[in-house]
């Protein structure tokens, strides 16, 4: 029987007063964040002020210096070992350069997590990968080839697809259309969106990109001072009188994310 409960209500991530320091240097300082169940959550915040930080400390990935972080209700240190592989199964997880295994087929990359967790025929494993690769829009052609042979997009593609591999709840994407054309960023995006609506998933998602921020985010965090200065919706985060907030979102490239002119930007191919 599952000791994680997925039908608690409440937050399915809780952060609180957390600390984490690296020699004198202190990223984050009392910082709280709630991510809600089947939200997109964008985070934002200057370069270095601790959004790859934050994702590691809830992936049980950065140890941390002070506070207290719950994912589906239970706090993700100290559990037991059995408690901790089943939370670690119920994440997906999307690097910030996709960290596919070069030597590896993209059949092969999207079977590494089941080889981990199951133990299942090699048919099956397939028929779960073709699968897989089909949620992220790839073909079936794409399975047998290795990382180098697929452009930027394709490879994104199918490290998101080794993410959605055992089925988590929890999906976590760091700066997912870095390096995409705005066409490719925005096929991305509404694949995103898909996913979430079709599997019921939570989104955790750090990026700089105002057009996925304003098209599919229901809030944002904005790291900002050593903490999540606020969490919310954009409309109420443009009411907020910081210096980062007002420039980020009402500068030159935050009034086009708001006009919604990535479609004309993809039309004008820039
Ligand atoms: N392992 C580490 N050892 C020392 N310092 C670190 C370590 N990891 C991160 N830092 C520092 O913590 C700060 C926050 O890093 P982080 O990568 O979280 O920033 P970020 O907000 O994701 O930045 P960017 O938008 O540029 O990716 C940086 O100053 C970084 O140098």
């Amino acid at each position: 029987m599952s000791v994680i409960k997925d039908d608690q209500r409440g937050p399915i991530i809780q952060v609180e007063g957390l600390r984490n320091q690296f020699g004198s240097q202190i990223v984050h300082e009392d910082l709280d964040l709630s991510v809600n169940r089947g939200e997109i959550i964008g985070v934002v915040g200057g370069s270095g002020t601790g959004k790859t930080v934050l994702m590691r400390s809830i992936l049980g990935l950065q140890e941390f210096a002070a506070g207290k972080i719950s994912i589906f209700g239970k706090p993700i240190t100290g559990l037991a070992e059995k408690e901790e592989l089943e939370v670690r199964r119920r994440f997906g997880v999307l690097f910030q350069n996709g960290a596919l295994f070069s030597t590896l087929t993209v059949a092969e990359n999207v079977q590494v997590p089941l080889r981990e967790f199951h133990s299942m025929t090699t048919e099956l494993m397939d028929e779960i990968a073709g699968y897989k690769l089909g949620l992220a829009g790839l073909g079936p052609e794409a399975g047998p080839k290795y990382p180098s042979e697929l452009s930027g997009g394709m490879r994104k593609r199918a490290a998101l697809a080794r993410a959605l591999s055992l089925d988590p709840r929890l999906l976590f994407l760091d700066e997912p259309t870095a390096g995409l054309d705005p066409i490719g960023a925005a096929a991305f995006d509404h694949l995103i969106l898909e996913l979430r609506d079709a599997l019921g998933l939570t989104v955790f998602l750090i990026t700089h990109d105002l057009d996925t921020l304003y098209t599919i985010c229901d809030r944002v965090a904005v790291l900002a001072d050593r903490r999540v200065l606020a969490a919310a919706p954009i409309k109420e985060l443009l009411e907020i009188d910081h210096p980062w907030i007002q420039d980020y979102f009402r500068g030159p490239r935050g009034r086009s994310a708001m006009a919604g002119d990535r479609e004309n930007r993809k039309l004008a191919g820039t």
